[in-house]
């Protein structure tokens, strides 16, 4: 770019390039220019079929998924493309064979590090018993990481070979990881505690797995194509299949106990993840399902089947070379959001097509007199650990609805950024503040008790709120009895914050149960589109 050397315009200067390009740093520049200006211009696109369809009156349906890490609203997301974009759904699900081999290898080698640390290493205890802040009504549980059970025996050299088999999956985590893009892996752990203190064995919350994401200026559907099996027949296909099953068999083919994965490159990660998983998946079982392991993980009070991203019940299925995931799958899949992602559909277009065999008549008249018929509706999810909250408010403006979950199981958990702060807690802090925020004073908000089904089982188990909730007091321990009682709470929350009057709609979810959240789905869209008649003055 040449540079007015009369008005030395600031800007100019700031964004010239250097004197000394050189020839292959000035083609780099003019590749991502190039790129810039392709970008900009269908942005450009966008703004005005947007405004063409303003004019139209068919101004999108914006709704804003809100709620803490781990509360499902990625999940709910996957639930809303089934029931209305069932063709984008299918067609990312073989991209999430890579996501769910990672989540399957997280919990290996949570296993194996909690193994680790019963042999060598004593848990770090917890603070524990009545919060020291005494106007939260939330306790914490007892001060011991450690449940007391019987003596646990000696690891058994079957055991112990297992686990030295195992042992490469960590080098395999890593190069997956590397592979989908991911900046770093963050261990959510509060930012006081430095790396340093991570690495001498101080991490305060030592029982919770490492959390694996994709940076958002990637975005996680940029980062699973790169893992997504090219196509069948084109030459790039061709050969990464053929130089990755050479790799694979030459780093395996010694001695199926003692392979290498440090040879895999990158081509095709997929195929090398599966080779290995494949090799391994019968020693998986075998740790997962061995007695002593179980014992030590009851002892540590790791509950990995009620955790995200669960599939060590799966391991033969999704290590079989043929695996493909299936739509529960998919579901069940873990990957935490960063930042903001976007997703559109157009519900009518979806539910036309269900009904294209035998047109209703009544779907047609409906679609002559309404005028929501057709339109388009936007869904944001967004991050919910605390350090992707402040991308939340730039969304605020435009949006006809929120859906903000909140897991109603972990009134007796603490927040993985921070081990001080009860995690339904923070739930009903960030409801309060969506509810009292006066730039969403008009905002319809749709609360989803989610995760009904682990608080169901945590009862079940014997867990009291009561111990963990001051003002529970002594109500029936029961799941129907806790939901109510969690659910006035929210609603108290609204109706005394909210800057303006404002009706309070909340369900009872378990978004990993596709059927019923699609029939949720269904009432939440009809309450949204009749809000949004309301807004607009039309009814
Ligand atoms: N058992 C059960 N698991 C659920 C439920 N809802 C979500 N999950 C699981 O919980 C995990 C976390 O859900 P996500 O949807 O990724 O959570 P999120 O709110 O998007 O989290 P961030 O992206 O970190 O903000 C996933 O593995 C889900 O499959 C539920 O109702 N019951
Ligand atoms: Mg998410």
């Amino acid at each position: 770019m040449a540079i007015d050397p009369v008005t030395r315009d600031p800007l100019s200067l700031a964004i010239a390039p250097p004197r000394d390009e050189s020839p292959s740093s000035r083609w780099q520049r003019e590749q991502a220019e190039a790129h810039a200006r392709r970008v900009s211009s269908q942005i450009d696109d966008a703004i005005k079929a947007e405004k063409m369809a303003m004019k139209k009156g068919k101004k999108p349906i914006r709704v804003l998924l809100l709620g803490q890490s781990e509360s499902g609203k990625t999940t709910t997301i996957k639930n809303f493309q089934m029931t209305y974009a069932y063709d984008a759904f299918v067609e990312e699900r073989a991209a999430w064979k890579t996501i769910i081999h990672l989540n399957l290898i997280r919990s290996v080698i949570t296993i194996l590090d909690t193994l680790q640390q019963h042999l060598g290493h004593p848990p770090l205890s917890s603070p524990g018993g009545p919060r020291s802040r005494s106007t939260s009504p939330f306790y914490f549980g007892s001060d011991s990481s450690l449940e007391s059970s019987p003596a646990i025996p000696a690891f058994t050299t079957e055991l112990n070979l297992y686990l030295e088999r195992l042992a490469p999956l960590r080098e395999l985590q890593r190069v997956l990881e590397r592979r989908l893009g991911a900046p770093s892996t963050n261990f959510t752990r509060p930012s006081s505690v430095s790396q340093l203190e991570v690495e001498r064995g101080r991490d305060p919350n030592p029982r919770r797995p490492r959390e694996f994401f994709v940076n958002s200026r990637v975005g996680w559907r940029a980062a699973l194509d790169r893992v997504r099996p090219r196509q069948k027949g084109s030459e790039s296909y061709r050969q990464s299949t053929t130089s990755s099953r050479k790799r694979t068999r030459a780093s395996t083919s010694s001695d199926d106990s003692t392979f290498s994965i440090s040879t895999i490159e990158f081509a095709d990660v997929e195929d090398d993840t599966t080779a290995v998983l494949s090799l391994l998946s019968k020693d998986i079982q075998a740790v997962w399902t061995d007695p002593i392991v179980q014992a030590v993980l009851k002892r540590r009070k790791l509950r990995l089947e009620e955790g995200p991203g669960f599939f060590l019940n799966d391991a033969l299925r999704v290590s079989s070379p043929d695996y493909v995931p299936t739509d529960d799958d998919v579901v069940r899949a873990r990957l935490r959001t960063m930042g903001v992602q976007e997703y559109r559909f157009f519900p009518d277009r979806a539910n036309k097509a269900k009904d294209e065999v035998s047109p209703s008549r009544e779907r047609a008249e409906k679609e002559l007199n309404d005028p929501n018929s057709g339109k388009e509706w936007i869904l944001y999810d967004v991050g919910g650990c605390r350090s992707s909250r402040h991308v939340w408010p730039p969304f605020f403006d435009n949006i006809n609805a929120i859906i903000f979950l909140a897991p109603i199981n972990c009134f007796d958990e603490r927040l993985a950024e921070d081990k001080n702060v009860n995690r339904l807690e923070d739930s009903l802090l960030l409801w309060k503040a969506v509810c009292q925020n006066k730039v969403l004073r008009k905002v319809q908000l749709i609360l989803f008790l989610n995760k009904c089904d682990l608080l169901q089982k945590k009862i079940m188990r014997g867990v009291k709120v009561a111990d963990y909730v001051a003002t529970y007091g002594d109500k029936p321990n029961d799941a129907k009895t806790v939901a109510k009682f969690f659910r006035q709470q929210f609603r108290d929350l609204l109706f005394k914050h909210s800057p303006e009057q404002r009706g309070f709609y909340s369900y009872l979810t378990s978004a990993i149960d596709t059927k019923a959240t699609s029939i949720t789905i269904s009432a939440v869209r009809e309450g949204i589109q009749r809000n949004h008649l309301k807004e607009a003055e039309i009814v």
